[in-house]
């Protein structure tokens, strides 16, 4: 452990915590000893099993809710090599349907894990790594932490939340020579998709009026899937990405790791009064048809061409 760099995950029981735990544990140099971390650790098989012959040796896991105190501090105070050089913040919620629909509590929910389960994570590791003047803090965002989607109202406030909680963070911490980095991805084809789906599909959406069921369900829901297909990258991508700006000498503080979601978030800096990304995604929404994919071509060949070329590609 001396050599390595301790990195802790959270939400290691899939998706792009798995991978990304099984990408550094595996790391040819061995640079990191991981401990990967999930809730229910009666969902362990599936890491176990990618993680193969690093299990217990670069790879250990352990477990941790981010949305209990005890939780963090017994798991924190168990870690053998005593100290958390890298926590990625990895463990989120999504949230889609009309807001009539959900209550109050609910989109509590959604901010206890996406906003407050980080901020403990980061409230229980900063006095240490304050003292160590070393420290790395990676929080897994999303591009709907930049720019809001339909019928994503919710899960977007709890990522801007989250953006602007670290945007003012991480100046102070600079310095204590601790870095912070928000990972942006678009869509992922994780288990994220499913679990919104399934939650939908169980909904009578109460509350809401029949436009807005009949826009969200046949206009949004269509849409967005086409999106997962034609835009969407693996968790291994993002698993790279993250472990790339991990390697930085000095982390950025922003790394969108899709180049096809670039142009479409520029657009609220190019035009400050918002009517741009509004109209557009209006435009993009209601002809997701054959004017959709016409756009997402013209998006990849300006978007290959233009944005960090051959850095990653988008599959
Ligand atoms: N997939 C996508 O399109 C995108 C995802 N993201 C973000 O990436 C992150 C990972 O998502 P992804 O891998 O796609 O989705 P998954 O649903 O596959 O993974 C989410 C993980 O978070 C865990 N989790 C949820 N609540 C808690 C909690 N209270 N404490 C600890 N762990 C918890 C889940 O555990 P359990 O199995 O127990 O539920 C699971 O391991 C999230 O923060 C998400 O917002 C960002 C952009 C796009
Ligand atoms: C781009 C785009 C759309 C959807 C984007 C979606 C659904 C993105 C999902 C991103 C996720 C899931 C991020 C997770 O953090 C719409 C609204 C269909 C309209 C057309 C343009």
């Amino acid at each position: 452990i001396d050599g390595q760099k301790v990195v802790l995950i959270t939400g290691c029981s899939s998706g792009i915590g798995l991978r990304l735990a099984v990408q550094l544990a595996s790391d040819p140099l061995k640079r990191f000893h991981v401990i990967a971390t999930m809730r229910n650790l009666s969902k362990k098989g599936k890491l176990e099993e990618a993680a193969g012959a690093t299990l217990n040796k670069t790879l250990h896991i352990a477990q941790l809710d981010v949305c209990y105190d005890e939780s963090v501090t017994q798991c924190l105070s168990s870690i053998q090599a005593g100290r958390v050089d890298i926590v990625v913040n990895n463990a989120g919620v999504g949230k889609i349907g009309p807001v009539e629909s959900l209550s109050i509590e609910e989109m509590k929910t959604i901010f206890e894990t996406n906003l407050f389960g980080v901020v403990r994570m980061i409230k229980a590791l900063l006095p240490d790594m304050k003292k160590r003047q070393s420290g790395h803090i990676v929080v897994m965002s999303s591009v709907i932490g930049l720019q809001g989607v339909v019928f994503n109202d919710v899960y977007a406030a709890s990522k801007f939340a989250i953006e602007g909680f670290c945007e003012s963070l991480a100046v102070q911490l600079l310095k204590f020579n601790i870095y912070v980095s928000m990972i942006e991805p678009g869509p992922v084809n994780t288990e994220f998709e499913m679990k919104l789906m399934e939650e939908v599909s169980q909904s009578e959406f109460p509350g809401a009026d029949p436009v807005t069921v009949q826009y969200f369900k046949d206009v949004y829901l269509p849409a967005s899937h086409d999106i997962f297909m034609t835009m969407g990258q693996t968790p291994d991508a993002i698993a790279q990405a993250t472990m790339k700006v991990i390697s930085m000498e000095r982390p950025v503080f922003r790394y969108q790791t899709n180049v096809l979601y670039t142009p479409l978030i520029a657009m609220k800096y190019a035009d400050n009064t918002g009517n741009l990304s509004v109209r557009t995604f209006y435009n993009l929404l209601f002809n997701h048809g054959t004017m959709f994919k016409i756009s997402l071509t013209l998006l990849r060949i300006i978007t290959c061409n233009c944005f960090r070329s051959g850095e990653i590609s988008p599959n």
